[in-house]
């Protein structure tokens, strides 16, 4: 695992953007696994300056993200689909019928889960996986539990998931209470993981997951396994970790 400590939101942003962009431009035909929230929008700001500049093509890309809420149609403002095409889907010349989400308004969550598990068993694999970091360690949608799941399974959120997510919501009981998430086996299949991780209030949790016991109690925390996993986080976020540190 390398780390890459960054100045602020904007320089991990900027650094983390340079680590796509390379992989984009090293292979134009590659596979992408996106992710949502606040951590990755300035990465998507930067993709997308940058397709504008005409320094990056997603003609040949393929996506798949990480994750969906379950029951929110794509049309709604909150759900992962409208965020993807908002913030870079309709930004970039990604073809449409090459960016793939759970389908959140399939309420058969089986049907959902094997259906997607096929899309991206078409792919042939992750080259990269975007990810963000959620407060209680999750990576897509996997929530602290009693084991690591294998593949895309329909999870009932945590509160403390809830209640983080609120601040997009008109109130709380408009949050989902479940979601679609691929399964930390297939995250774990990718050839490179980019996670990024910005603010104090993600200091703790970045500490757990890197430096401390492998747990499915902190799902991130199995990152420490994969071979070619990049950290990239603020100064605030990286606070609790001693810069002498053999990762850093
Ligand atoms: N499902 C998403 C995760 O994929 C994301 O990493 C996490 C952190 O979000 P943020 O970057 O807004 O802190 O939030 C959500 O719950």
């Amino acid at each position: 695992m390398r780390i890459i400590k960054a100045k602020d939101y904007l320089d991990m942003s900027r650094k983390a953007a340079n680590i796509i962009s390379a992989q984009i431009i090293m292979k134009p035909d590659c596979v992408l696994g996106l992710a949502t929230g606040s951590s990755v929008i300035g990465i998507y700001e930067k993709l997308s300056k940058w397709y504008v500049k005409g320094d990056l093509d997603f003609s040949k890309i393929t996506s798949v993200n990480l994750d969906e809420y379950k029951g929110i149609s794509k049309e709604n403002k909150q759900s992962y689909y409208y965020f993807m095409n908002e913030k870079l889907f309709s930004k970039v010349n990604m073809n449409p019928n090459q960016t793939f989400l759970p389908d959140g308004m399939e309420s058969d969550s089986d049907k959902v889960c094997k259906a997607y598990d096929k899309i991206i068993e078409k792919c042939q694999g992750i080259d990269l996986q975007l990810l963000g970091l959620g407060h209680n360690g999750h990576i897509g949608f996997n929530e602290p539990n009693e084991v690591f799941e294998a593949v895309t399974h329909c999870v009932d959120l945590t509160d403390s998931t809830i209640n983080a997510n609120k601040r997009f919501f008109n109130n709380i009981d408009e949050v989902p209470k479940q979601a679609y998430t691929m399964g930390i086996k297939t995250i774990m299949q990718a050839n490179e993981i980019v996670v990024v991780v910005s603010g104090a209030d993600k200091a703790v949790i970045l500490q757990q997951a890197f430096f401390g016991p492998i747990t499915p109690k902190v799902q991130a925390s199995i990152l420490q396994l994969h071979k070619n996993v990049i950290v990239v986080a603020d100064e605030a976020a990286l606070s609790l970790i001693e810069s002498h540190s053999n990762k850093m």
